[in-house]
C-alpha cells in the first residue's frame, strides 16, 4: 500500500478483500489506535503532568504499579469499552477479565500489556503497548476466561505501539508486519513501512546479565560463545543490548536484526515461576509479529506459538529474533 496511507485505511482497505467482513474488526483496531493515542500524547508529556512515579498498589503479579500502568489499562477499558467490538478484555494490570454487557458484546477479545517497560517511564525511556485479538466464541454467550486461554496460533491479529522518539504502531493481521508512525500534528499513524523481514543472522544479542550466575548451562553456552567474538566458535564480534523494555527490543530487532532473551532461571524457578514474561501479553504478541516478520519464537524447548495456555497470567521463557540465532539457542536446549 502506499507509503503514508493512514491506519484506519489501510486496516479498511485490508478488510474489504475480506467477504463478509462487518467493519468490527477494523472499528476494534481504530479502538486500540485511538487508545495508544491517548497514551503516547501522556507519555510526550511526562513530567508536565500527574503520570510518573509509583500508584502505591500492587498489580495480579505482585508488582508495584506505577501511575502509568493504571491509567494506561483506564485509557484501554474506555477505548474499548462502548464501541461492541470486544466481547471482554484480559489485561497484565487486571485480575480477572473484564467482560462487556451483553448490549454492547462485539465478536473479538483483546488482551493486552497496557503499558510494557514501566520501570523506564520515571527515566523517560521508551515504554510501550502490546495487544494480541482473539476471536470470540461464536455463541454470544457471557464470556469466561476459559475463552481466553487459547494457543498464540489462533491470535486473528497482534501489534504494539512504541512511545520512543517518535510513537509507532506496528501491526500484523497474519500477513506480513507493518509499521505505522504518528503523525502528531494531524493525530494519524501513517505507514512507514511494509513487509518488515527480520535478517536470519545477526551479531547483536539482549538479555539481562545481572542474571548470569542464575541462567542454566544453554543460556551459559550460549552468551558465552557471543562473548569470545572472534576468537571463539562463532568466529565473529556480538554486540550487546539491554532496554529493558520488551517493545523497545523487538522493535530494534524488526529494524536491523538480532536475538532477544528472557530465559527462565534459578532465581525465577525458586520464586515458583516458570518465566518473567507473560505469555498472553507479551510472548504471544511479539512471537506472532516476529514470525510473521520471518523470526523465529521459543521457550528454548517449544515454538511459543504453540503453547497450550493454562492461565491467564502464565509465564514463559521467551528467545525470539533472528531466525539462524534462535534455532541454535534453542538447539543447545535439545
Ligand atoms: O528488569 P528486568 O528483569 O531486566 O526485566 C525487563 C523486562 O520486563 C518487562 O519490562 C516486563 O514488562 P512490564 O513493564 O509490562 O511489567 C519487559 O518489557 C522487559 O523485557
Ligand atoms: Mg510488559
Ligand atoms: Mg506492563
Amino acid at each position: 500500500m502506499r507509503i503514508g496511507t493512514t491506519l484506519t485505511h489501510y486496516i479498511i482497505r485490508n478488510q474489504r478483500e475480506i467477504a463478509g467482513a462487518s467493519g468490527t474488526f477494523t472499528g476494534l483496531l481504530n479502538d486500540v489506535s485511538v487508545a495508544c493515542k491517548k497514551i503516547a500524547a501522556l507519555v510526550d508529556k511526562g513530567a508536565l503532568v500527574n503520570v510518573l512515579g509509583s500508584a502505591e498498589s500492587e498489580n495480579v503479579q505482585g508488582e508495584q504499579q506505577k501511575k502509568l500502568d493504571v491509567i494506561s489499562n483506564e485509557i484501554m477499558i474506555e477505548a474499548l469499552e462502548h464501541n461492541g467490538h470486544i466481547a471482554a478484555l484480559a489485561s497484565e494490570e487486571m485480575e480477572g477479565i473484564h467482560p462487556m454487557t451483553a448490549e454492547r458484546r462485539g465478536r473479538y477479545l483483546l488482551l493486552c500489556d497496557p503499558l510494557d517497560g514501566s520501570s523506564n517511564i520515571d527515566v523517560n525511556v521508551s515504554v510501550g503497548t502490546i495487544f494480541s485479538i482473539l476471536r470470540a466464541p461464536d455463541d454470544a454467550t457471557e464470556p469466561t476466561e476459559a475463552d481466553f486461554l487459547r494457543p498464540g496460533t489462533e491470535q486473528v491479529a497482534a501489534g504494539y505501539c512504541l512511545y520512543g522518539p517518535s510513537a509507532m504502531m506496528v501491526l500484523t493481521t497474519g500477513e506480513g508486519v507493518s509499521m505505522f508512525t504518528l503523525d502528531r500534528d494531524i493525530g494519524e499513524f501513517l505507514l512507514t513501512r511494509e513487509n518488515v523481514t527480520i535478517e536470519a543472522d545477526t551479531k547483536e544479542f539482549a538479555i539481562n546479565a545481572s542474571y548470569q550466575r542464575h541462567w542454566d548451562d544453554p543460556v551459559r553456552r550460549y552468551i558465552d560463545e557471543c562473548l569470545a567474538g572472534e576468537d571463539g566458535p562463532r568466529g565473529k564480534n556480538f554486540n550487546m543490548r539491554w532496554v529493558a523494555s520488551m517493545v523497545a527490543e523487538v522493535h530494534r530487532i524488526l529494524t536491523r536484526g538480532g536475538i532477544f532473551m528472557y530465559p527462565c532461571d534459578r532465581r525465577i524457578r525458586a520464586q515458583g515461576k516458570a518465566g518473567k514474561l507473560r505469555l498472553m501479553y507479551e510472548a504471544n504478541p511479539m512471537a506472532m509479529i516476529v514470525e510473521q516478520a520471518g523470526g523465529a519464537a521459543t521457550t528454548g524447548t517449544q515454538r511459543i506459538l504453540e503453547i497450550e495456555p493454562e492461565e491467564l497470567h502464565q509465564r514463559v521463557p521467551v528467545i525470539l529474533g533472528s531466525r539462524n540465532e534462535v534455532e541454535r539457542v534453542t538447539s543447545y536446549h535439545g
